[in-house]
């Protein structure tokens, strides 16, 4: 059901989009509950920015289904004006003042919060006198997450838009998003390269690869799924003989193998009964066994 409160869901069903030649999105499905922080992960070219780009209405599909709270975005006023999305490249006036884009989104926002932008721009210390285009790339990315989080949208889209703040500025805007959410219920997708970064913050994650969903989870689960299993090679290659392994390497006679399946209790049980070690998969490293060369 949808939660209007709470901000919108989406729901994405055999999604297509082709530029002449490439295929950036390839059948893609997935959903997001609303209210809650998502991550969108991928390697360079998958189709996070194509993805995003359709679900803020700035690109129509060529095939599959796109719904946002319930509608299809493209030239949807109404779904439009629920969604933010901040991009490196910028949507803002970059000839005139941060202060005059802070009017300006005031004015054609009816969810934008003055104070809170106001509060911001301190915290990131953004000069509101300078022109846009005198900002550094971290000042105008700070200006971006200004914006983002100041609009209030109902769905609020991050592409890549902190990575070119410094670490500090990061930990800001990681903390400032979390308060606001807490706060402010919304739907918020970022997508990162920075995955160790973020993934405390993330409900769920959806991982592009080559414009196809390879995981869309609930980052705990996804987190469950994944586990190293280390000891002699024929013990690890017995033992997890008919699951899932995703990336193996061998340090003498010492194998250490990635396992992402569904792992039940049994199935964790019998790999600890071979006396193996059994360790997590921090998800940058499922990340890259799952979307690896090896994996295609
Ligand atoms: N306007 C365009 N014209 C032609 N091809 C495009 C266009 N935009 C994207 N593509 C192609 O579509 C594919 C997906 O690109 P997209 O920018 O969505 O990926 P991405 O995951 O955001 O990549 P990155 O992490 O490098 O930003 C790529 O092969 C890209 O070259």
């Amino acid at each position: 059901m949808t939660q209007h409160s709470a901000g919108f869901d989406v729901r994405v069903r055999d999604l297509t989009v082709r530029f002449k030649r490439t295929t950036a999105l390839d059948g893609a499905g997935f959903e997001l509950p609303a209210g809650g922080i998502y991550g969108l992960l991928g390697r360079n070219g998958s189709g996070k920015t194509t993805l995003l780009a359709v679900l803020a209405a700035l690109r129509r599909p060529d095939g599959g289904e796109v719904l946002v709270d319930g509608e299809a975005p493209f030239e949807n006023a109404r779904v439009m004006g629920g969604t933010v999305i901040v991009r490196e490249s910028g949507d803002v006036l970059p000839t005139e003042r941060v202060s005059t884009n802070l009017k300006y989104f005031a004015a054609m926002r009816p969810t934008w919060d003055a104070d809170r932008a106001g509060e911001l721009a301190d915290l990131f210390e953004l000069d509101l006198r300078k022109t846009v285009t005198d900002l550094s790339r971290g000042k105008r990315s700070a200006l971006g997450a200004v914006i983002g989080l100041a609009t209030r949208a109902p769905l609020t889209i991050f592409d890549e838009v902190y990575l070119g703040m410094d670490a500090p500025s990061r930990q800001l805007f990681y903390d400032q998003l979390l308060a606001e959410v807490v706060a402010h219920p919304r739907t918020v997708l970022l997508s990162s390269h920075l995955i160790g970064e973020i993934e405390h913050l993330l409900e769920r994650v959806v991982i592009l690869d080559a414009g196809r969903v390879v995981v869309a989870a609930e980052t705990d689960e996804l987190r469950a799924r994944g586990v190293t299993v280390t000891g002699p090679a024929t013990t690890v290659a017995a033992a997890t003989d008919g699951l899932r392994v995703v990336g193996s390497r061998d340090l003498g006679p010492t194998r250490q193998v990635t396992v992402f399946d569904d792992l039940g209790d049994g199935a964790l049980t019998s790999l600890g009964e071979h006396g193996l070690d059994l360790g997590p998969v921090p998800l940058q490293d499922l990340f890259i066994h799952l979307t690896g060369k090896d994996s295609r």
